[in-house]
This record gives C-alpha cells, structure tokens and sequence, in this order.
C-alpha cells in the first residue's frame, strides 16, 4: 500500500518495543481496521485520536490479544522481548505477556478490579503470577509501596479496602498501581480518564505520565481530547476509518496537520496550555505554531470556563496570524507561587 500522508512505515528498529504490520481486524465480511502498521520505541508515549467508531479500540484490544468474541486480527504485532507474534497467540501465552510485558488500563476502573477482593491481594496476585515477588510477604508489602506511589493516602489501610470502598478517581489510581506492577515495557491506556470527575482527571493523568516516565516504559494512550495528547504523549497517530492517516509529532501534527480529516479535528478544537507561572491559555480554533507561546508553556486538560469568562478580555493575546487566540488564567489549585492573575481577578474567580 503507499503509506498515507504523515504515517511512517513501521520499520522496527532494535529501540522499538512494539512494531504492529498490516493489523487488518474483520467480523463476518467487514473489515474495521485495515492495514494499520506502527512502532512505538522503548520509552515513547504515543497518543491515538479519531472521531468514534474509527477502530482505535479495536487497534488496541488486537494489540493485546483481547477482541471480541467473533472478531478476527490479522497481520503482525512484535513485542520485545516476546519471541512469538501476538496476532494468533492462544491465551496461554497471551497471559504470559498481559500483565507483565503489556498492561492495561481502561475507561471504567470497575471492570479491571474483582470486587470481592481487598486491593492489595489483587496487586500482590500480579506480582506472584509473574513471578516478580517471591513470597506473599514481599509481594504484599511491594502492594502497599505501590499504591503510595499511585498516591493514595494510608496505602497500608488501603491495601486492606474493597474497591467500592474508593471513589472513581481512587479506583482508577489502584488499576494503575496493578498496570504498572511489574514495569511493563508498553502500558495501553484506554480513556483513562474519561469517567472520571473532572477534578480528578488532571491528577491521575499526572500519575500516568510519571508511572511510565518513571519506569521508562513506553505508552500507547487513546483519547478523544486533543489537550490530554498534548500533555501526555510526545507523538500522535490519527485513525479515521479503520485506517491510520496520519502520524507525528505532536506538536508537528497539531500544527501543521496533513490530512483533512485532521485539520478538521484541530480546527474545531480549543486547546489549553500552562506557562511557566502555572497561568493556563485556551487556544481557541487551532494551535499556533511553534515557538508562538510564551517559554516553559505545556498543554493541559481543556479550559471550559475560558469562553464565557475571558472572550470579551482585553488579556486574549494573538497567538499566531491565523491561529486564534489565548487568554491566561490560573489552573484551578495549581497556579505557581507569585503568579500574576489579572483574568481572574478581574473576572471575580478564585
Ligand atoms: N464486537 C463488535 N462487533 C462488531 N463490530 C464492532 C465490534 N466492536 C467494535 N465494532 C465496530 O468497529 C468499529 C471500530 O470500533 P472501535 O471501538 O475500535 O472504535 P473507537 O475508535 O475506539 O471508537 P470510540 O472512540 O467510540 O471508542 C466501529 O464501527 C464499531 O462499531
């Protein structure tokens, strides 16, 4: 096939730790995912967006040997390490990579958790199935160490909880904690924030991010939200239609997108970022180029009280020649000590 503009043919390297090849997944005679191919190199966070029905879940569930019932894969995913395609794989072998090589974690924390087990049994269980811990012991005690590390307050009280003992936000912070147990080498985030308050988002967000970054795994992150690719991933692959049409940078793709469909998808997006005060700027209609925003700017989750608030602002500043505007106002509890809020003030909000 000739590639689509912006996708690079997924030639494995040495670095990378997944290569997927013409991954085709069909049901009956409908092809859903045709001829996706992509590697993502140790260590690299990689964001997946396309509008619904496009086939990103369906990518991922393939990728992780878990597709539907009557859904068939085809075509190749390598894994490092792993000396067998997963395409094809039976599920003896796929346990033996799920959990250890690959972990997961979903839009809904509930599904991934059994609930009739205290939490620190069902990390510790990760831990002794892979054998990563020795004795019940250690892995026990590596499942307290592990939930602190997810942030959860009095991880030892925790530890002995039920998971309808937690709130949504904290449920999705124990899945991550048994995602993330044996280091995986590519962590698959589906939506991972999605259901959860958006308070919360942000935080546990923040604690993937780091998780991955701290472990030097690699991340596969699927979303609808521009700005949480932004944030959390250094490139970005478009799907629409089954197909994958796009792939790059993230800043490159968000910019100067290639295919159609994606300039309409960043066209009629906001976008935020946060500059180095910790002051946050909504991009309104599309990211300005590079270079545009003030030094030490990252993106952050979406500002949905900028419309109203700021639009009539004098603060809205051009962020580019054709690209919109931003207006700076304080994140919500993270504003940096000594940052200048006039937006805010002005606009009467704390
Ligand atoms: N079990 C199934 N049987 C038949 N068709 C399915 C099945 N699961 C998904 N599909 C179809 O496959 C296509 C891709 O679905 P997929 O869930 O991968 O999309 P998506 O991009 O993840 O969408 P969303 O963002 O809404 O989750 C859709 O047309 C969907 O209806």
């Amino acid at each position: 096939m000739t590639p689509a503009p912006g996708t690079a043919p997924a030639a494995a390297t040495q670095d990378d730790v997944l290569a997927v090849r013409n991954l085709d997944v069909t049901v009956g005679g409908r092809t859903l995912v045709e001829d996706v191919g992509f590697t993502i190199r140790a260590g690299e966070r990689v964001g997946l967006i396309g509008e619904s029905g496009s086939g990103k879940s369906l990518t991922a569930l393939s990728v992780m040997g878990l597709l539907p019932e009557g859904l068939r894969a085809s075509g190749s995913v390598r894994l490092a390490g792993v000396d067998h395609d997963l395409v094809g794989a039976d599920e003896a072998r796929m346990s033996r990579v799920r959990g250890k090589e690959i972990a997961m974690v979903f839009q809904e924390p509930m599904t991934a958790l059994n609930p009739t087990m205290r939490v620190g049994r069902q990390i510790a269980e990760v831990l002794l199935i892979h054998r990563t811990r020795p004795d019940r012991a250690s892995a026990r005690a590596a499942a307290v160490e592990l939930l602190a590390q997810v942030g959860l307050p009095d991880p030892g009280a925790a530890a002995q909880a039920y998971p309808h003992q937690f709130s949504g936000g904290q449920r999705q912070r124990v899945v991550l904690a048994i995602a993330l147990a044996n280091d995986p080498a590519l962590l698959v985030c589906d939506e991972p924030t999605t259901a959860l308050d958006v308070t919360v988002q942000a935080r546990v967000l923040d604690l993937i991010v780091r998780g991955v970054q701290d472990r030097r795994s690699a991340m596969l992150f699927i979303t609808h939200d521009l700005a949480v690719v932004a944030t959390a991933c250094e490139r970005v692959m478009v799907m629409y239609g089954g197909r994958l049409v796009e792939s790059g940078p993230v800043r490159e793709v968000f910019t100067r997108p290639r295919h159609r469909y994606t300039q309409g998808l960043i066209g009629a997006s906001d976008l935020t970022v946060v500059d180095d005060r910790g002051r946050l700027a909504t991009i309104r209609g599309s990211v300005p180029p590079a270079g545009r925003f003030p030094a030490g700017c990252v993106f952050r989750n979406r500002c949905d009280h900028a419309t109203e608030v700021c639009a009539t602002r004098p603060e809205w500043i051009p962020t580019g020649p054709d690209s919109g505007y931003a207006c700076f106002h304080p994140v919500p509890g993270s504003a940096a000590p000594g940052a200048t809020t006039p937006t805010n003030q002005e606009a009467g909000r704390g």
